[in-house]
């Protein structure tokens, strides 16, 4: 529990002094407790350590300095992914300190577009297990795994991956373990979720990736993936498993593939606080990202047309985000809004008579076949010369997809144009936003999935590009669902959010500035989609957490007070028997203390 606090029990412990039951060399090899070097002379005797450290006491911002310069000898992106994994797995607090104090350099190492690389290479470069691997082949180890965890009011948010449709990467089985652990670093490091109190998980189903089934170093199940009623069966004995052990813990879908992304959603949505981020946290980042571009352009949301290029998982989310919007705004119904969104896939602009091969998430956007009869549907420059969009998105991850000659038509028929290249990894990127730059002598406004360095203007100015990636969004939304204890996640919730991260685009100060907040600035831009969330909880009284400040200054000090920051705290010995009362068990990958 949170000490010293003016609104009594907190539900996460982010300050004072934490128990501890481990001594000498267990202590040391526990993450989330060890300070290494930076152990006070007191602990030192107290915890058993002598003769175990060098005599020098550090401080962590000596320490953070030398972990620097280890982490600079590394040359390689993936070489300094590595050393930073390897830090987190012995000292937690020391690994995402050294994060925040270099957040924007360190961020694409660590996430996307790195990360990418990290997650091919998971079998290969494989040291030591982080998370929790369930299989199918035993799903009677459901349970007894999730109990390694901790009692039940021990995890606030669980992140799980099906490996299937990994960034735009596609299949990387059970690799897919570290896109659930990157995300719950991102919650932690954007929104102050306790690390200690989060659960990454791979739901290892199988997998179609011929590289891995033929590579005879790989981790995971050697065989095709399970479709049909085994996977969904499987899936819903882990969502059933999670509820019964962590009953108030909110589930975050991440990365499954196009077939089962949304279907998942839909059946949990109703039951339980769940989310799935490349379907609704890409939305709504997206939509923000819009919002913000519109003040620029002094256009109405209501009046826009879109085009959307791969029309998956991500693309689907973000159609029905802006559709909702452009309803809402237009008191259009959610069909007339529809006619102003153009889907194009593989096969083309999305036509009614491809209904049966289509998924249900893509029915609504299917045109009549008459409107697109004499047309090159499967060309996007035809398609841009057709709908002369003032918004093209790329969710495609197919790079270079968005021409010189395609943007040039866009930007023929709207003075701004508004394009969004978010395939992911960099890699994969529709265009460069440096190119989108020069083609449309500087009137694009754009936005990227992973990051890019600011464009130069003739003018000598510099011009932001603002990251679009759903880890803008989903941690404060994240934090604003276990802060409330939210039942259900609602799609008000979702609205609400976004327009608290379009109010913070520092685009509205200054035209020139990025489309949404810098990373650097996220943590208190979580706050405020927080603040945003929790209001709108009490509002439809989904808030299972009854003590929630009514005043918008004493909420977003409730808010802050419970978030975790990277802090060495003062640790108070006590035995094993009154440690297990609060701790997360020494088998559990995250060391056996909590207060
Ligand atoms: N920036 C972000 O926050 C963010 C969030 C989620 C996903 N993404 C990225 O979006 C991409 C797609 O992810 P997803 O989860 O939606 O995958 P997905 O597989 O569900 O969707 C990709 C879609 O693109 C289509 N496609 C493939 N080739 C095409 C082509 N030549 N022309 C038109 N369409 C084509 C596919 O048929 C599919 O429908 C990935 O690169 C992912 O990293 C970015
Ligand atoms: O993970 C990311 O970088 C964003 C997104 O969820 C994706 O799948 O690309
Ligand atoms: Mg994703």
């Amino acid at each position: 529990m949170a000490k010293n606090s003016k609104f009594g029990h907190l539900p996460l412990s982010t300050s004072g002094p934490q128990d501890c039951a481990l001594t000498g060399s267990s202590l040391l090899q526990t993450p989330y407790l060890n300070k290494g070097s930076a152990f006070p002379q007191e602990e030192r005797e107290e915890f058993g350590l002598t003769g175990l450290l060098p005599s020098r006491v550090n401080t962590i911002e000596e320490q953070v300095k030398r972990a620097y310069v280890q982490y600079n000898a590394r040359r390689t992106p993936l070489g300094k992914n590595i050393f930073m994994t390897s830090m987190k797995e012995q000292n937690e607090t020391l690994y995402y300190r050294l994060i925040q104090d270099h957040l924007k350099e360190m961020f694409p190492i660590i996430y996307t577009p790195t990360e990418g690389e990290a997650i091919q290479d998971y079998s290969r470069s494989f040291r030591k297990p982080e998370g929790c691997f369930l299989t199918i082949s035993d799903p009677d180890g459901i349970e007894p795994a999730l109990d390694k965890w901790g009692p039940s009011d021990d995890i606030d948010i669980i992140v799980c991956s099906d490996g299937e449709q990994i960034l735009g990467i596609g299949d990387q089985g059970v690799g897919g373990i570290l896109i659930s652990i990157a995300k719950l670093v991102i919650y932690t490091l954007c929104a102050g979720i306790h690390p200690s109190r989060t659960l990454p998980v791979v739901l290892d189903v199988g997998t179609d990736n011929p590289d891995l089934l033929n590579d005879d170093l790989y981790l995971g199940l050697q065989r095709p993936r399970i479709r049909g009623e085994e996977y969904d069966a499987f899936i819903d004995r882990f969502v059933r498993a999670c509820r019964k052990r962590y009953p108030k813990a909110y589930i975050h879908f991440e990365d499954f593939g196009l077939p089962n992304a949304r279907r998942i959603l839909d059946k949990y949505t109703p039951e339980m606080a769940c989310f799935n981020d490349d379907v609704q946290g890409t939305g709504c980042v997206t939509l923000a990202a819009i919002y913000a571009a519109l003040n620029i352009t002094k256009l109405n949301i209501k009046d826009l047309r879109v085009v959307i290029f791969g029309a998956g998982t991500a693309g689907t989310g973000i159609a029905d985000q802006v559709r909702d919007a452009i309803a809402v705004e237009s008191g259009k119904s959610k069909e007339e809004a529809t006619k102003q969104i153009c889907c194009v896939d593989k096969p083309g602009v999305l036509l009614e008579s491809m209904k049966d091969d289509l998924t249900p998430a893509q029915h609504p956007y299917a045109k009549p076949d008459k409107e697109w009869e004499g047309i090159n549907h499967k060309s996007l420059l035809d398609v841009v010369k057709q709908v002369k969009p003032h918004v093209l998105i790329g969710t495609s991850t197919k790079p270079k997809t968005f021409t010189k000659e395609v943007v040039q038509e866009m930007a023929k028929h709207v003075p701004r144009p508004l394009i969004f290249p978010l395939s992911n990894p960099t890699k994969l990127h529709e265009a460069d936003p440096k190119d989108l730059f020069d083609w449309t002598d500087g009137k694009v406004l754009t936005a990227t999935g992973s990051p890019f360095p600011p464009i130069e203007t003739k003018e000598g100015k510099k011009r932001e590009i603002a990251e679009c990636n759903n880890s803008t969004i989903f941690p404060g939304i994240g934090l604003g669902a276990v802060l409330s204890k939210a039942k259900l996640l609602t799609p008000e919730m979702l609205v609400t959010a976004t327009k608290a991260l379009a109010a913070q685009a520092p685009a509205l100060k200054d035209p020139d500035a990025g489309l949404l907040p810098d990373v650097q600035d996220v943590r208190e831009i979580s706050v405020n989609i927080a603040k945003a969330v929790i209001k709108q909880a009490v509002k439809e009284g989904l808030n299972q957490e009854k003590e929630i400040p009514s005043e918008d200054g004493e909420l977003e000090e409730w808010i802050r007070e419970q978030m975790w920051d990277p802090v060495y705290r003062p640790l108070t010995k006590v035995s094993r028997e009154e440690a297990s009362r609060v701790a997360k068990g020494e088998a559990g990958s995250k060391g056996s203390a909590k207060s």
